[in-house]
């Protein structure tokens, strides 16, 4: 392998070699000494590994791809939607019995192995004569392994945007690999996607991460963008990597899918495997995402602060915007969590501001009622109203994801203008955006155990030879699921369900069920001005039109011609 040390990095492609050593050497890591002993960049692809993956893509060259979903159907409704399998396309794979049945440390564990035939179920509640519905594989350590402990080359990459809890799960795959199944070569991904054939890479070893989990952010940095897939499988292939773990949101998980597809198509003996990050919980299937409960904390410090403040001062409003592109959830369980929060507001559930039911009755009500107020407001809700008094063109980040406007100050400047233009009545608003400080924290206790299992999992299902998942918790289990019910939609709050009733009931804000009726009534309006303008128009008409032809402009055109 063509590396260098850390104290001296290789001057090309190297690039962003300093921001990745720096994002390693930040504190709080003591042992600076301890990181150039173990941590080494490589600036080329590592030809003088053994790379399994080239021979077995000969031997499997004939085998044509055939990614179908692997659906097993049961008695009484039962449906297995299973994940792919390296052996489905790849012929008489060897297996090895799985070295943690010789760790002492799970030798005490009754039935450490997942019998082969578990299965979790998604829905839990059902009734007597229901069927039984589909299920994922379950997740955990398996008899027999894919891959012997030096025969794996391990990647791990983040993209996407932040969220608590990414160093964990890096951290906790490099010591699931090197404690559970003796591998020791872990590299790590510099930048997202494109770092895998556009920048460098860096080995991980326990010692090097050691401590990474108390930071936030991500070591292995990230990026939007640059997904090219038959680069990145070029790389992957290249370098001899046979085992790829990928964290990231719903666009992530996308890209893995079809470096899994690609993959298959080359006949490569390389697992993808992912793991879903998401701060704004907008991944289906799962029961909650990673870091999700962090940010839900790290939002109470915010709307504490909104809620002081306001208390504070006469007719005073405290604005907190919490991020949430398409999904709520961040504001629904913040405001669930708070209880100071008088009003939620969420992409999913469209709101208008004027007339009867609207925002700014309430508002007025509330601060008449109790001489203050807090209002939530997730950064995606209202948009179609930014869109009618904003028109800006349609802008979208590297990855093609909807660029918003910021809608916490818009909503700061409407309330202003209604109460002291409209209303002349004296306000006070304290607009507080503490989106990206939410997203930047280390991740709590309990992320941190989650991220745990998350990576666990996925490591044992990478020995295991699964491929083409996701490892992601479904009713409190670790599971297998497959990429493409994970891609297929995202999760949105539902507004009719019980969740957002018991939100409703415990601000008591108006639910702004009779949008429709508010927004028929605008368009009738809308309408008839137009209509009594044209009318206006048509009355003004005949005294128009001999304009055009008076003599004056007779004789214009006349010189003209
Ligand atoms: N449909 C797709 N096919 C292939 N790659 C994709 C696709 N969508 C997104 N990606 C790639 O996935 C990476 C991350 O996508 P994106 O920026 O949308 O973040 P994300 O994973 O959805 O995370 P989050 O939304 O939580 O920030 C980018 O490098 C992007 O190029
Ligand atoms: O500004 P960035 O980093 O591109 O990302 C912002 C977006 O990322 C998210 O945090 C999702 O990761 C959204 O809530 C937010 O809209
Ligand atoms: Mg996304």
């Amino acid at each position: 392998m063509d590396s260098v040390a850390l104290s001296s990095p290789s001057p090309s492609p190297s690039t962003s070699t300093s921001s990745l050593k720096s994002r390693f050497l930040q504190k709080p890591s003591q042992n600076s000494k301890q990181l150039s002993s173990s941590v080494s960049f490589s600036s080329s692809s590592c030809s003088d590994f053994r790379s399994p993956t080239k021979a077995i893509s000969m031997a499997a060259a004939s085998n044509n791809g055939n990614s179908q979903r692997k659906i097993v159907t049961g008695p009484a409704g039962y449906v297995l939607e299973d994940v792919p399998h390296l052996s489905d396309y790849i012929p008489d794979l060897p297996t090895y019995p799985n070295p943690l049945q010789d760790n002492p440390a799970y030798s005490v564990v009754k039935q450490y192995f997942v019998h082969v035939d578990d299965t979790v179920p998604q829905k839990v509640v059902v009734h007597k004569d229901s069927p039984r519905g589909t299920h994922f594989r379950r997740a955990g350590p398996r008899q027999k392994v894919y891959f012997e402990s030096d025969e794996v080359y391990a990647c791990i990459v983040t993209c996407g945007g932040l969220c608590p809890g990414l160093n964990t799960v890096i951290r906790e795959i490099v010591y699931s690999l090197y404690y559970m199944y003796g591998v020791k070569r872990v590299l790590g991904i510099d930048g997202g996607y494109r770092g895998f054939y556009a920048k460098n890479t860096i080995a991980l070893t326990p010692k090097g991460v050691n401590d990474i989990h108390k930071r936030g952010g991500t070591v292995l940095g990230t990026s939007r963008g640059g997904h090219d897939t038959s680069k990145i499988v070029d790389s992957i292939q290249d370098r001899g990597i046979n085992q790829v773990y990928i964290i990231g949101g719903d666009g992530t998980q996308k890209g893995a899918s079809v470096i899994y597809e690609e993959v298959r198509r080359r006949g490569l003996k390389v697992v993808v495997a992912g793991i879903p990050k998401t701060i704004d919980n907008d991944i289906p299937v799962i029961d909650r995402s990673f870091g999700f409960d962090t940010a839900v904390e790290e939002a109470q410090r915010a709307i504490n602060a909104a809620h002081v403040e306001a208390e504070s001062s006469e007719n005073c409003i405290g604005l907190v915007k919490l991020m949430g592109r398409y999904s709520g959830f961040i504001a629904m369980y913040a405001t669930l969590a708070s209880r100071d929060v008088d009003c939620c507001l969420i992409p999913e559930s469209p709101f208008y501001l004027e007339g009867h039911g609207g925002l700014f009755e309430y508002i007025e009500t509330r601060l008449k009622e109790n001489g203050h107020m807090v209002i939530v407001i997730a950064e995606g809700a209202g948009q179609d109203l930014l869109a009618e008094s904003i028109r800006s063109a349609t802008q979208q980040d590297a990855s093609g994801n909807k660029l918003l406007q910021d809608v916490g100050l818009w909503l700061s400047q409407k309330i202003k203008d209604h109460f002291a233009k409209e209303k002349k009545m004296p306000i006070n608003l304290k607009y507080i955006d503490p989106t990206y400080m939410i997203r930047a924290v280390p991740s709590n206790a309990s992320d941190n155990v989650y991220c745990t299992l998350l990576a666990q999992s996925c490591v044992h299902g990478a020995m295991a030879g699964y491929t083409g998942y996701t490892s992601g918790l479904v009713n409190g289990r670790q599971t297998y699921i497959p990429f493409y019910r994970i891609i297929e939609k995202q999760h949105h709050v539902v507004i009719t369900d019980r969740m957002w009733a018991r939100l409703l009931s415990s601000t008591n804000q108006p639910s702004f069920m009779n949008h429709k009726d508010v927004i028929e009534d605008k368009k009738e309006e809308e309408l008839l001005t137009q209509i009594v303008n044209e009318d206006k128009k048509e009355e003004e008409l005949p005294t128009k039109i001999p304009d055009i032809s008076t003599e004056d402009n007779l004789v214009k055109k006349e010189i003209a011609a």
